[in-house]
């Protein structure tokens, strides 16, 4: 029975077949959907699709949805098994096999005849990248497990990582989105688990746990290093627990280690409720060199079929299957849908930062500190010339030491050595000056409030007005205008208030924006007396020269 699904597979996906041009291969990979509606067979299906021209991906909600939403898994239980990993390693392959053993889950002999060709999620040689997106296969597995549950397995092959034609971001998203979204991820690696391989796991998970929401709780669950192509058996043994030692050492954390080495070694075990490792052999040079191999057992060697064999139940097997939870809660296929609609949504939209390459960020890193060093090298200077206990100083002054320390701080930044080039450079200078310019306007400001005739300027105009005011009541009253004295006192009242207000919002702080408001109409009176031409002539002052104090001794009115 499994061996005729396998069959019933491989007639329409014969993934193997070296003699398909590439255009054929191609036209194969759009088949699938269509061709399983029409016959009903089961073939890998597009879950999440990669769009070319930096357009980013996109999830096919309709082949998901009818993918959990069966009637016979949509309430069950989900696990959900994924590949991930660098491209070109083997990953489709790998599941392939696992494909095997969920078509023939009682039988000892589910790696097939030894004559029969591997099929099942597109696989290949060369090495130009295969699989794009992320690929579920098209139906879920039921599984009886020994507690008496039942619960739906769920495949998926991941876009290989660091192709020539994906971004940083792009492979950041797709891991983190099928860690996110799998209950078992395998980390295919290659020969060796190498601090890069760390540091790259590090920064994807790093972009799970960012789109997730905060909890206490490990965000992921299984995470299994799975080794290929393993040369060091006299070290390490093959398998599991060959596999245990070795990551044992690998992700060790002593205080003789750099910082750097702790924190990647940290995050990892922060992000994952269990982590192992297997070793894997290498399935021999037809497997990886031989362009007419497709992927019968006859062509693979002994070590790796006796490995496969102990590895695949590993993942498998119905007592070793661990339920999808999020938040420690079991998710149903229905629920594992909603998840991933809103994690798409998530990676798609704006708000999450951009994942950089290892150059870019050391680079933007560089100019970011030389642009807080020479920051903080004016900000001192300033903070000596003209901070919050210094007294007044004339404007023209601060702004002339503002354009030195300036020119000073981009000397300073300019003499610093960064990565990144001469463009990045004088990006950052630009930023730079941007914000020492804002850092010379509130200083200023800050100045301008120490000046004691700007401090007394709207209780002085208000005081002016209502003298001026009570004069005026008087003299109209002596002229008989007594409905224009009335104005007056009216006036002289309103003016009296206001200080009153002004008084009451300066020493209790409260009623702030009517105090503002008090203090701009103040200063509008002051500005127009000081500026109404021939009114008030020797000498005429100008708005900076009131301000600053420098003609106090030939200004009359003050
Ligand atoms: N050296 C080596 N080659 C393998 C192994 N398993 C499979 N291969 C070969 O690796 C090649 C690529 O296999 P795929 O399964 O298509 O690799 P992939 O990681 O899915 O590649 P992408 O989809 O491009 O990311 C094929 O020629 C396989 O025969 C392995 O364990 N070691
Ligand atoms: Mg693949």
């Amino acid at each position: 029975m499994a061996h005729e699904s396998r069959l019933k597979r491989r007639s329409i996906f014969l993934k193997g077949d070296r003699a398909l041009s590439s255009d054929m291969r191609c036209e194969e990979k759009e088949v699938p959907t269509e061709v399983q509606k029409e016959v009903g067979a089961v073939g890998p299906v597009h879950i999440v699709l990669a769009h070319e021209d930096d357009q980013g991906f996109s999830l096919d909600e309709e082949a998901l949805e009818r993918l959990l939403l069966r009637e016979e898994v949509v309430d069950l239980d989900v696990v959900v098994v994924s590949v991930a990993g660098a491209f070109r390693k083997g990953k489709s392959f790998l599941l392939d096999f696992l494909l095997r053993y969920m078509d023939n889950q009682s039988s000892s002999s589910w790696m097939g005849d030894a004559e029969e060709p591997l099929t099942g999620f597109t696989w290949r040689g060369g090495c130009e990248r295969e699989t794009t997106g992320i690929q579920a296969w098209g139906q879920l597995f039921l599984v009886d497990r020994p507690d008496g549950s039942k619960v739906a397995v769920m495949l998926m092959d991941t876009q290989g990582a660091f192709d020539s034609q994906s971004t940083v971001r792009d492979c950041a998203t797709l891991f983190a989105l099928s860690t996110m979204v799998s209950s078992i991820q395998v980390y295919n690696l290659s020969q060796n688990v190498q601090e890069d391989d760390l540091q790259h796991l590090q920064l994807f998970t790093e972009y799970g746990r960012l789109a997730m929401e905060q909890t206490n709780e490990k965000p992921f669950q299984r995470l299994m290093f799975l080794v290929r192509d393993w040369s060091y058996p006299y070290e390490h043994p093959y398998g599991l627990e060959g596999g245990h030692s070795f990551l044992e050492k690998r992700l060790q954390v002593t205080q003789q280690q750099h910082e750097e080495l702790q924190t990647v070694r940290r995050h990892i075990h922060s992000c994952f409720s269990a982590i192992s490792c297997f070793l894997l052999p290498h399935p021999g040079l037809r497997v990886a060199t031989n362009p007419a191999f497709d992927g019968r057992l006859t062509d693979i060697d002994e070590d790796f079929k006796r490995e496969l064999f102990c590895l695949v139940p590993t993942l498998l097997a119905p007592e070793n299957l661990v339920v999808k939870e999020i938040g420690g809660a079991k998710l149903t296929c229905r629920d594992l849908l909603h998840y991933f609609k809103a994690y798409m949504k998530i990676y798609q939209g704006e708000e999450l930062p951009h994942p950089k390459s290892m150059l870019q960020a050391t680079a933007e890193a560089n100019n970011l500190a030389a642009v807080a060093g020479a920051r903080a090298l004016y900000t001192k200077s300033m903070e000596q010339l003209c901070g919050g206990d210094t007294p007044y100083m004339a404007p023209l002054e601060l702004s002339r030491r503002h354009h030195a320390l300036r020119l000073e701080a981009v000397r300073h930044f300019r003499s610093v050595k960064k990565m990144g080039g001469e463009e990045l450079c004088r990006r950052y200078q630009e930023q730079l000056e941007a914000e020492l310019d804002l850092s010379h306007a509130s200083y200023s400001k800050l100045n301008d409030g120490k000046n004691i005739f700007r401090a007394v300027r709207t209780p002085a105009t208000l005081l002016g007005l209502v003298f001026l005011c009570y004069a005026a009541s008087l003299f109209t009253g002596l002229l008989g205008a007594r409905w224009l004295a009335s104005m007056c006192h009216l006036l002289m009242g309103v003016a009296l208030v206001a200080l009153l207000t002004w008084l009451y919002t300066r020493y209790s702080g409260e009623l702030r924006p009517l105090g503002h408001v008090i203090d701009r109409v103040a200063a509008a009176m002051w500005e127009q007396v000081a500026t109404s031409p021939g009114k008030y002539t020797t000498p005429r002052l100008t708005r900076d020269a009131l301000f600053n104090g420098y003609c106090l001794c030939t200004c009359p009115r003050l």
